[in-house]
């Protein structure tokens, strides 16, 4: 678990990047995992236990969501549910007589009574180098003892000389002497190539050991595993010198020992024929060995307990009740912790959900700051989608073609670039950015209004909505730059229009750049209010809390709601505005 002060860190580090004081540089931040598992390393507090005089950054920020649905076990309901009461145990509770019943099936009163080839899970480091080494000479005759090569700084001359025997290292180091066998199981223990697959804790068997004479002594130069994750390690298998694609080929790492002026030279492995609660965090196993024997912290019994995915596949050794505990400050804290609230996090998906609001039409409006950039993230965004018309500002976009990856499925865009926007005002016209699009549902039939007479020099779009709901939808983009009072004078133009055209309700949205939450006077929003429009948004629509995105809609008699959603790539946030 991530401890506070790495915690702190990321903070930091990421306020350097974004260059502001925000809580973590304002960026959007998704912890997961489960404060009733291993708390972090060295006896640290977990994130969510407060304390006095020590940096917080988890108390004011973060909101929980509770996943539900068990997908390990989800073939045994019976062992899932077993062991969500045994990760909330205190250390004084007893268990109940039909929880100690389903455990007392699988309680093995000795080693012999469990499987050989199952992964045994053990509370300390000793306790598995002791299964490791009693495995290997008990079930292996073939057995290769591969010395770390270790050099050492001559004082004299500078060069870095091998020594005969390896120095005795210490435990963080690569392993002095590695004890292997064809078949015998190991364990990577450092990150040779993340990206593929290959990190401290990936699993396999030997399969194959290549060696060269060197000086007529074998050297042993790459280990070959068969990983238990089948498709990791795929850049390391054409290197096979046999061809044999389904063997991942290990060599050497090369690290400086803690003893100062020595580098060592050894294959990042160890014997896994067991290995710690630490290391089997997050691992699934079908099938397990788990001694509760020298359990030593909370959350450590309901780890090892919970790697296997059927109960059938679990055995239990050193069985004592009084080792299965949680930590009674993370269950206060959590407790206490604020719950995320969905209405805020995914509020059209619950708008939509009331059976009165089902048949709703939904308009989103979004400052995209560019939408090639930005194309696939408005693709992957939970809410933007659920848009029956998509409004967007500053696309950036120039000439006349769409290409592909700009349309999107189920809906067909409508553009006007900057360029074709001003006929007057050329110093607008050349500036780079600026551009509206509109997005609308395939099923919805649309027509497009591409030209009204006395409207000209705004960088806007205007679509008649005809079925199967009705409205005018209207975006409009204003950059900074465009001279306020002309600028009003085109706008007045094209609501004037607008009126003429005599089709309700007329939502117009857009970026005027123009602060609704200013105290000062609003020229924008006092025009629009003379026209008989509301403004509907009553929150900040950018970083800086302004709120330059407001939605101004006339002619409905409709229950209306409307709101901001939420990005992580845009200096603005969309607006929504849902129509019964
Ligand atoms: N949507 C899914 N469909 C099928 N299997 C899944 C799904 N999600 C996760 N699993 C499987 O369930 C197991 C547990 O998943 P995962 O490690 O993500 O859960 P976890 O909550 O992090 O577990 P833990 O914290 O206890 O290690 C894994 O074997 C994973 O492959």
């Amino acid at each position: 678990m991530v401890s506070k002060q790495l915690f702190a860190y990321v903070n930091w580090r990421l306020q350097q990047i974004k260059g502001n004081q925000k809580p973590f540089g304002g960026l959007s931040i998704l912890a997961v995992g489960d404060f009733f598992q291993l708390p972090p390393l060295g006896r640290a507090k977990p994130l969510c236990v407060y304390e006095d005089h020590v940096l917080d950054f988890w108390k004011d920020n973060f909101q929980m969501i509770t996943l539900t649905q068990i997908m390990r076990q989800r073939d045994d309901l019976t062992y899932a549910e077993l062991l969500n009461r045994l990760r909330v145990k205190q250390k004084h509770e007893k268990l109940t007589d039909a929880d100690k019943c389903m455990l007392e099936a699988v309680i093995r009163s000795s080693p012999e009574e469990c499987p050989v080839d199952a992964l045994h899970i053990y509370a300390t480091n000793k306790e598995v180098d002791n299964h490791n080494t009693e495995a290997i000479s008990s079930r292996f005759s073939d057995i290769i003892n591969i010395d770390a090569h270790d050099y050492k700084k001559d004082p004299r001359t500078g060069e870095m000389k091998r020594q005969a025997a390896p120095f005795k290292g210490d435990k963080r180091d690569l392993i002095d002497t590695l004890q292997i066998a064809i078949g015998a199981r190991v364990m990577l223990t450092r990150n040779i190539d993340v990206e593929d697959g290959l990190v401290n804790g990936t699993f396999g068997q030997v399969a194959k050991i290549t060696a060269q004479t060197q000086g007529g002594v074998p050297v042993v130069q790459l280990i070959g595993l068969h990983l238990d994750n089948l498709t990791a390690g795929q850049k390391h298998r054409n290197k096979a010198p046999d061809g044999d694609d389904s063997i991942v080929y290990i060599e050497r790492s090369e690290e400086p020992l803690k003893k100062k002026g020595t580098v060592r030279r050894q294959f990042p492995m160890k014997l896994a024929f067991a290995c710690t609660i630490h290391k089997v965090q997050g691992m699934t196993t079908d099938c397990a060995v788990v001694s509760l024997k020298h359990i030593f912290e909370p959350g450590m019994a309901y780890v090892a307990l919970s790697r296997t995915t059927s109960l059938s596949g679990l055995h239990i050794t050193d069985f004592d009740e009084k080792k299965i505990f949680c930590d009674p400050e993370i269950s206060a804290s959590l407790e206490n912790m604020p719950k995320a609230d969905f209405h805020n996090v995914q509020p059209i998906l619950h708008i939509v959900q009331d059976p009165k609001m089902s048949s709703a039409l939904k308009i989103i409006h979004h400052n995209t700051e560019g939408l090639e950039c930005h194309v696939e993230d408005l693709k992957c965004h939970h809410e933007l989608l659920l848009a029956d018309v998509l409004c967007l500002t500053e696309t950036h976009l120039s000439g006349s073609a769409v290409p592909a990856y700009l349309q999107l499925d189920g809906y067909t865009m409508y553009k006007r670039n900057r360029h074709a926007s001003y006929t007057n005002y050329v110093h607008l016209a050349n500036k780079n950015g600026g551009g509206v699009a509109i997005y609308v549902k395939n099923n919805f039939q649309v027509s497009p209004v591409m030209y009204i007479q006395n409207v000209t020099d705004l960088e806007y779009l205007v679509l008649k909505i005809e079925a199967p709901k009705q409205a005018l939808i209207v975006v409009i983009y204003r950059p900074p730059s465009y001279n306020l009072a002309e600028f009003l004078a085109n706008l007045n133009a094209l609501l004037t229009s607008l009126e003429i055209i005599d089709f309700k309700p007329v939502i117009v949205c857009g970026d005027f750049n123009e602060d609704q939450l200013s105290h000062r006077n609003k020229p924008i929003l006092n025009l629009f209010e003379d026209k008989g429009y509301t403004q509907l948004i009553s929150t900040g629509t950018t970083e800086n809390n302004t709120l330059l995105d407001p939605v101004f809609i006339s002619g409905t008699q409709s229950n209306v709601r409307a709101g901001v959603l939420q990005t992580y790539y845009s200096y603005h946030d969309p607006v929504y505005c849902v129509l019964e």
